[in-house]
């Protein structure tokens, strides 16, 4: 893995996850499949949940959105009640995050539905999050000199903090000073930087992005983020 200084200025670091701090692999092969093999039993088991339903409200609402785009499945309102109502709205919801994730998107409604789905993966030891073994020597030399460290990734907060609380590393959250997610807008948008930057209470130019991907690395530095490509994780020079 090559290696880069960290440009002066930088006050604050902020990490993409799938393919920085983690291998995609690990996303691609084991947290996705467990979405796809688990969605239609978990949302039978959580239906009656309020956490659950208001996750399927937010599928609704995405899915009307989505409603002019090629193979987009729409969901229904559950009309009355009954077995046959449920499972056609089940069976709607299980399409509509079948074919999300089929093209890999990002939405905020699929996110926040599979953080709550990886709960149960994350607790019973069934995964644990995996840390490319460079990460967590780096961020404790960042830290050491005075900078903060920040997660940004499509995948929710909640998705985050469990991969880094049951990590191959152990719990290492205690070196995030704070996690963002698509709630603060979308990881191709320059303005999602400035709201970061806001948020963190420092100049964009004072923010160093890492990420694997070019889209997300020209967006920030369209907001005068400094941006990296993971493949080159800055040392302290
Ligand atoms: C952190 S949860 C798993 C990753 C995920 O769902 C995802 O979409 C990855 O996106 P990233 O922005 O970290 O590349
Ligand atoms: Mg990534």
């Amino acid at each position: 893995m090559g290696v880069l200084p960290v440009p002066a200025g930088v006050r604050a670091i902020l990490l993409d996850v799938e393919g920085t701090t983690t291998p995609i692999a690990f996303v691609q092969e084991t947290l996705f499949p467990y979405i796809r093999d688990n969605v239609e039993q978990y949302l039978r088991a959580h239906w009656e949940e309020e956490e659950c339903q208001r996750d399927v409200g937010l599928l609704r609402q995405q899915a009307q959105e989505d409603s002019g785009l090629d193979g987009a499945v729409p969901i229904p309102l559950e009309s009355g009640s009954g077995d046959e109502e449920l499972e056609r709205v089940i069976r709607a919801v299980v399409d509509n995050v079948h074919w999300q994730m089929a093209l890999d998107r990002k939405t905020t409604a699929l996110k926040q539905l599979q953080g709550h789905m990886w709960r149960a993966a994350y607790a019973t030891g069934l995964v644990k999050g995996e840390i490319f073994e460079d990460v967590v020597p780096a961020i404790r030399k960042w830290r050491e000199a005075g900078m903060k460290v920040y997660i940004y990734s499509s995948g929710s907060v909640e998705a985050q903090k469990l991969l880094f609380g049951y990590s191959t590393e152990g719990d290492i959250l205690e070196l995030f000073d704070g996690h963002f997610d698509t709630k603060i807008g979308p990881k191709v948008e320059s303005e999602s930087y400035r709201r970061i930057a806001a948020s963190i209470g420092c100049d964009t130019n004072n923010i160093l992005f890492l990420t694997d991907v070019p889209r997300e690395a020209n967006a920030a530095e369209e907001a005068d983020t400094t941006a990296s490509l993971a493949a080159f994780l800055p040392k302290l020079s």
